[in-house]
């Protein structure tokens, strides 16, 4: 039996989110998820970029946070959307207040096509870079990092998630793919300058390491704007093929997973059977 029950088809909502008033987002978002639905009716997957609902800046995440509750305004509208079109939703990612620390997380939602949450992924990996020329970005200014590995049951098998960042840490996809998931599911965000760099590769390298299928959704770029976002949400194949992509503006991306091109690769190139984990014990042990 493959990892992946049946064939899907997801959409990616590459939308100019990240507008200062949430609930412009909100209604920009409910609008091209209509318009998925209403181009591809069988659509079971629908994944929203990273902050989808407000400015992604250091200087934004607490203004912005949200408390999870069933009355908090995203989970109220992510639910509904999930409910109201049938479909599992990634809900991209809010920042959300931990009032147990006061801490602000980057956190992504995931709804079942009732409406309930099923699951939720904090970032586990905080995006503090700073190349010359290019972009300075700490996350950890106003951020706290999660401290687990998300993997949520869906009808069709099993999903990992991750937060745009977390994609370069092979690890985290690595424990996924071996939890039996289909699909490695990144809300993201890159930027113009690290985009060209590495995007593409970063995609391709996780979906070939573990023989599954990799999903970026970014938020379309928005001249002008402080962060410039990349765009290029894709679908990536077991083999390592990007098979949908969108370019940097407003676009739907839409795709088929087949359960026969995972079963397919894994036949041919089997890494995923003949993989050593009885003798990586150094990767999480920090061994000299
Ligand atoms: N929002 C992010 O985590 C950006 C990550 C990024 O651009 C990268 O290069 O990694």
């Amino acid at each position: 039996m493959s990892v992946l029950k049946s064939k899907l088809k997801v959409a990616l909502i590459q939308f100019a989110c990240g507008l200062p008033d949430k609930t412009v987002n909100f209604q920009n978002c409910r609008n091209f998820v209509a318009k998925a639905m209403q181009e591809q009716p069988d659509t079971k997957l629908v994944v929203l970029p990273e902050c989808f609902n407000s400015v992604y800046a250091t200087s934004e995440f607490r203004k912005n946070a949200e408390v999870i509750t069933q009355s908090s305004p995203s989970v109220d509208f992510l639910s509904e959307l999930a409910r109201e079109h049938k479909v599992t939703l990634v809900g991209g990612t809010i920042p959300e207040l931990e009032p147990s620390n006061n801490s602000v997380y980057n956190t992504c939602l995931i709804f079942d096509e009732s409406g309930s949450l099923i699951a939720r992924h904090r970032k586990m990996h905080l995006f503090d870079v700073d190349i010359p020329g290019g972009i300075t970005f700490k996350e950890s200014d106003t951020l706290t990092g999660g401290n687990s590995c998300t993997t949520v049951d869906i009808p069709e098998g099993k999903i990992g998630l991750g937060v745009c960042y977390d994609m370069r840490f092979p690890e985290l996809a690595t424990v996924s793919g071996r939890r039996g998931a289909f699909a490695m599911v990144y809300p993201s965000a890159f930027n113009t300058t690290t985009g060209p760099m590495h995007w593409h590769l970063l995609a391709r390298a996780r979906s070939i390491d573990n023989e599954l299928y990799t999903l970026l959704c970014s938020p379309a770029r928005v001249p002008g704007s402080g962060y410039q976002a990349y765009g290029h949400s894709l679908v990536c194949d077991p083999q390592g093929n990007i098979i949908a992509e969108a370019g940097e503006g407003e676009e739907i991306v839409y795709a088929e997973l087949d359960p026969a091109a995972i079963d397919r690769m894994r036949r041919m190139i089997p890494v995923t059977s003949q993989v050593r984990f009885d003798v990586y014990h150094d990767v999480s042990t920090n061994a000299k």
